[in-house]
């Protein structure tokens, strides 16, 4: 029997600067959705809440410590090869200074200038509330 494969848990990050610029990478080749620019974030483990991952993957993957953040959307999306649900957080509070740690190409983005990078399609809806907020 062919069973339907789990939809992948994720904790995104929107992470602004004083300037209001947003913080995004360019994820590796070899993973899923290759090539394109996302928030930063990751999956959600089962031993942990959503606000936990977020700010696990934060500290590992942007060096920062969360210390407040608030909803902002939650996404579902299934890509030819795998489901995915979004669950995405604007960041409004942490320490630390924002560094790409894990080698990806990283950029800080005025909000008007979003459009000029390639996000996977889930992330459609994320540009638009982001766009609108400003
Ligand atoms: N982080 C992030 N993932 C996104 C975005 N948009 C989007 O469709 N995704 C998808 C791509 C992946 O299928 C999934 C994230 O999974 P991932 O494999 O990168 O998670 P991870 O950072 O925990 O990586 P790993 O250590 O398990 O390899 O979510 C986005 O803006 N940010
Ligand atoms: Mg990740």
């Amino acid at each position: 029997m062919r069973t339907e494969p789990a939809t992948v848990h994720v904790a995104v990050g929107v992470i602004e600067n004083e300037q209001g610029d947003i913080f995004i990478s360019c994820r590796h080749e070899h993973l899923h959705q290759g090539g394109k620019w996302e928030f930063p974030g990751g999956k959600v483990e089962t031993s942990e809440t959503v606000y936990d991952a977020l700010c696990r993957e934060l500290r590992e993957e942007c060096n920062i410590h969360v210390t407040a953040a608030a909803p902002l959307t939650v996404i579902t999306h299934q890509y030819p090869d795998k489901r995915v649900l979004l669950d995405v957080w604007r960041v409004t509070a942490f320490s630390g200074e924002v560094k790409q740690r894990e080698g990806q190409p990283w950029a800080w983005v005025p909000v008007h200038e979003l459009d000029a990078y390639r996000f996977p399609d889930a992330n459609e809806a994320i540009l638009e509330l982001i766009q609108a907020s400003v």
